[in-house]
């Protein structure tokens, strides 16, 4: 893709900090802002073979595009960055001013790249409806963690990760700083001046790097993505499918992670699944699929999909895992499909061999819902340490009935579902004093954008 800009390491004319004039007026990308080359092996994954497409992320869960590079935020490598530097709070400030028209802002930074730069239309979902959220939600999520370094930088690196299965490359990243610059230059017209776009290209420079570099590092370590032939595919209810998929290269993950996923009906559309097993010998991956309306990679899992079908998966993310170091007991919350990554992180625990106690609430609307349930008591009856409580709503929520049965605070909890149940499972632990480093779950943010 000739797209933007590259401007080969070290050249570039003003560099971070000496923007001049607005980039919004540039007609091509390229002039402030120049990634250095990444050690290791240049650049990121090309497009696939037989021009798939590829997007990026941002949070682990669906749709993403190379956009969200545009993150705010983290000033300097410094991780200076934070706290309340001039530059965080310029940035801050320029936020707050384009939220209320943040629809249009984002709609004119697509126009604004594609126009530039016909050849990166092609990274991306032919429908951008999703995309344009998740842009402005990697924006959003970055000035949020601007005062925490550590955060900000981990946020970064693992949506830099997340990119290379869209074919995201070095290259690709000035040409959507400077569409993000042009963007925010004709919406924040009350905060912009010259020392604000000084302060974006730096934070820009900065994020964008950092993203480039988690790209290479991972370019080390394994491919972009990886093909996945479906081998079974079951129909547990008239809207859950349980898929199993063999990978076409060894696929290492760790039970309580997730994985993207495009289905070849929906290219460059990605969802997040959990695995729904622990890693086993043959190297096959299950995951739970509930179709949900409007769902197109979910409807396409459950009512099309079927053996011989090839998937593509991103790597394995999420940190959702069992310290194997302890011994302290295991308090798992699984509602509806939920219950996925706390069967993987159950056979986990049976393949350590350590017996530890283990409690599972598995939570659904009905009877009918609780597609999984034989799974679970098959396996409280081999291994006397777990136990498996089903939940069917009634007069008491979930995470109520959860509560009721503790005390809870010596064990370590795992809350997996619906964002609302996690959300209302941390209020109920939290207020039966399980300190917040206990409560593990998967990204909120991530868990809302990842329905469909
Ligand atoms: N398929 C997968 O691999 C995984 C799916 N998820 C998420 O799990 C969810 C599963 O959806 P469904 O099966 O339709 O679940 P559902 O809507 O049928 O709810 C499952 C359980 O959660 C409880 N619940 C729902 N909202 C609640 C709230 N606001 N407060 C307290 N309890 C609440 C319900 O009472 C029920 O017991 C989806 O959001 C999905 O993204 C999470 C991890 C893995």
């Amino acid at each position: 893709m000739n797209a933007a800009t590259t401007t080969p390491a070290g050249r570039g004319s003003s560099g971070p900090g000496g923007a001049e004039g607005s980039a919004g007026d540039q007609g091509a990308a390229g002039g402030w802002f120049t990634p250095r080359t990444p050690a290791g092996p240049p650049g990121n994954a090309p497009a696939s073979p037989g021009g798939e497409r590829v997007r990026p992320p941002a949070a682990p869960a669906t749709q993403p595009p190379p956009a969200p590079p545009a993150a705010s935020g983290v000033p300097g490598a410094t991780a200076a960055a934070a706290s309340g530097s001039p530059d965080a709070i310029r940035i801050r400030r320029t936020l707050a001013e384009v939220a209320p028209v943040a629809d249009q802002m984002t709609s004119y930074f697509y126009a604004l790249l594609f126009v530039r730069h016909p050849p990166l239309r092609d990274l991306f979902p032919v429908a951008m409806d999703a995309q344009r959220d998740r842009l402005l939600r990697a924006l959003l999520t970055a000035a949020e963690h601007m005062d925490d370094p550590a955060v900000l930088t981990d946020y970064l690196r693992h949506l830099g990760r997340g990119h290379r299965k869209y074919g995201t490359q070095a290259a690709h990243y000035p040409a959507v700083g400077e569409a993000l610059i042009g963007a925010l230059t004709r919406y924040a017209t009350r905060t912009w001046d010259g020392e604000t776009e000084a302060a974006w290209i730096r934070t820009y420079t900065t994020i964008s790097q950092i993203m480039i570099d988690a790209a290479a590092d991972d370019e080390r370590k394994g491919p972009p993505w990886w093909h996945a032939e479906v081998v079974a595919h079951e129909l547990r209810t008239p809207d859950i499918a349980v898929v199993t998929v063999r990978p076409d290269q060894p696929y290492p993950f760790l039970a309580g992670q997730y994985a993207s996923l495009e289905t070849p009906w929906w290219p460059r559309v990605w969802r997040h699944y959990s695995f729904a097993a622990a890693p086993r010998p043959d190297g096959l991956l299950t995951f739970h699929v509930k179709a949900v309306p409007a769902g197109w990679v979910s409807n396409a899992l459950v009512h099309r999909a079927r053996p011989g079908d090839v998937l593509r998966l991103g790597p394995p993310a999420g940190s959702m895992t069992v310290d194997h170091t302890s011994d302290s007991g295991l308090l798992c919350v699984g509602g509806g499909t939920g219950i996925a990554p706390i069967k993987a992180l159950v056979e986990d625990v049976v393949e350590h061999g350590r017996r530890r106690p283990v409690e599972v609430f598995y939570g659904a609307r009905t009877d009918h819902d609780l597609y999984d349930i034989d799974t679970m008591l098959r396996l409280r009856q081999a291994h006397p340490w777990l136990e498996v409580r089903a939940v069917i709503d009634g007069k008491t929520p979930l995470p109520d009935v959860v509560r009721a049965h503790g005390p809870w605070d010596e064990y370590h909890a795992y809350l997996s579902g619906p964002p609302g149940m996690i959300r209302s499972g941390i209020d109920a632990l939290r207020g039966v004093g399980v300190p917040h480093e206990r409560i593990r779950h998967d990204s909120l943010d991530e868990l809302v954008a990842a329905t469909g």
